[in-house]
């Protein structure tokens, strides 16, 4: 007949007769068993915790994952009763970018060209952390401009342990208003207390919209522009689009609307993006400009750890990030991290920014920096900044 031995193990039951009578478990071998079943549980409650954060469609979960910054959402952003994101009484059409362009330029708002590793790829052990928090409305979102910097900067800045940053673009300002700040809230990673909840969408710079939208968010966000001398940054949006579509015109062509007269064809978005000035003034009709940082894209590139300095004293932030974080990267010819976000590796970013630019025409080099001249010189007055494009 089966004989129970102690601590009520059905499994481990054999016929009392085939063995000597066990002693009392060895007081270690139980130690073992509840070290291991201990060790279970918190496998246990670890692995349910950390799906709180990436299983959103487990109800059952949602729970867990919900932090004490949950409780402190606006009212408009509250769940209906079925759980759904209500839609919000301001929702709107997606913008026109202010920069409507030629045809080969797509227009101010064309997606970013990223490789692999810019998008969101935290490790595990950040995927595990990301599980605890709650979602935010960003405090601060990099606003521009296109082709400026704005990849190098956001990846420089995710390595602050304060700064929790969505990978790709959102383009919620410009393209997707009217799905609701709910719907933009769920995009973004989740935050701790003290961290800070960042994006960025170069478009937005010139979109008529974003600014109002913005400040109807939030009008205490602060907005970060990198700006880049216009000239560079029109041909390096050029080399874009030609990256794309190799049988596009000329930069020279599409530069003038008339080239015997050299009127400029300030129309191309190429161009128009690089008017800063104008851009500038609309964003000053619902920010101060001491809610606005301009960051060099020059400088970002000479000198990455001077630059991450002022962000960081704007953004609130102890200066975490410095030279002891980049290396410069001969092969690749820009400064490199030397450890990325949630990684040991040094990171450099994909092939898509630092390209080699086509060789353009002196002289239409020359008209065009002569045209950008009132429009650079009233931007250096409007920022107190001199970026010495001239
Ligand atoms: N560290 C580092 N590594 C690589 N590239 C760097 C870096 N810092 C700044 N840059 C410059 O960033 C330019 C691309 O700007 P953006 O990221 O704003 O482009 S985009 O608007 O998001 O497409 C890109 O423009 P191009 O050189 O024309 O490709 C780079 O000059």
């Amino acid at each position: 007949m089966g004989q129970r031995l102690s601590g009520g193990r059905s499994c481990l039951d054999v016929p009392g007769r085939l063995l000597p009578q066990p002693p009392p478990s060895p007081p270690p071998v139980r130690r073992k068993l509840a070290l291991l079943f201990a060790m279970l549980c918190i496998w246990l409650y670890m692995f349910l915790y950390s799906c709180a954060g990436s299983c959103a469609a487990a109800p059952g979960l949602l729970l867990l994952g919900s932090g004490s910054r949950a409780a402190h959402a606006p009212p408009a952003l509250a769940r209906g009763p079925d759980g759904t994101a209500p839609r919000l009484p301001f929702q709107a059409a997606p913008a026109t970018p202010l920069a409507a362009g030629k045809e080969p330029a797509e227009g101010a708002a064309s997606q970013e060209e990223q490789s692999p590793e810019t998008l969101d790829s935290p490790s595990s052990i950040s995927s595990f952390f990301s599980g605890s928090g709650s979602k935010q409305l960003p405090q601060a979102i990099i606003i521009g401009v296109k082709k400026g910097g704005t990849r190098a900067l956001l990846e420089f800045l995710r390595v602050h342990p304060d700064v929790r940053a969505v990978g790709a673009e959102p383009h919620f300002f410009d393209r997707s208003y009217d799905k609701g700040l709910a719907w933009y809230r769920d995009l973004m990673p989740r935050t701790l207390e003290g961290q800070i909840t960042m994006e960025k969408t170069p478009s937005y710079f010139v979109t008529r919209e974003a600014p109002a939208r913005i400040s109807a968010m939030s009008k205490d966000t602060k907005l970060i522009v990198v700006v880049r001398d216009p000239v560079t940054r029109a041909i390096s949006d050029y080399t874009q689009t030609l990256s794309k579509r190799p049988d596009i015109p000329t930069f020279e062509s599409l530069t003038f609307k008339n080239r015997t007269t050299g009127l400029i064809d300030t129309s191309w978005s190429a161009i128009q993006i690089g008017i800063y000035a104008k851009h500038l003034e609309h964003w000053l009709h619902h920010f101060p400009i001491g809610q606005m940082l301009f960051v060099s894209g020059e400088r970002l590139i000479s000198d990455p750890a001077g630059e991450l300095g002022r962000v960081q004293d704007f953004l609130g932030l102890k200066r975490i990030i410095t030279d002891k974080h980049f290396y410069f990267n001969k092969t690749k010819g820009f400064p490199c991290l030397k450890k990325a976000e949630g990684s040991s590796k040094p990171h450099c970013l994909g092939k898509t920014k630092g390209r080699t630019h086509p060789e353009i025409d002196r002289e239409v080099v020359r008209r065009l920096r002569e045209f950008y001249r009132p429009f650079n010189l009233k931007f250096y007055q409007m920022t107190g900044q001199d970026f010495g494009w001239d």
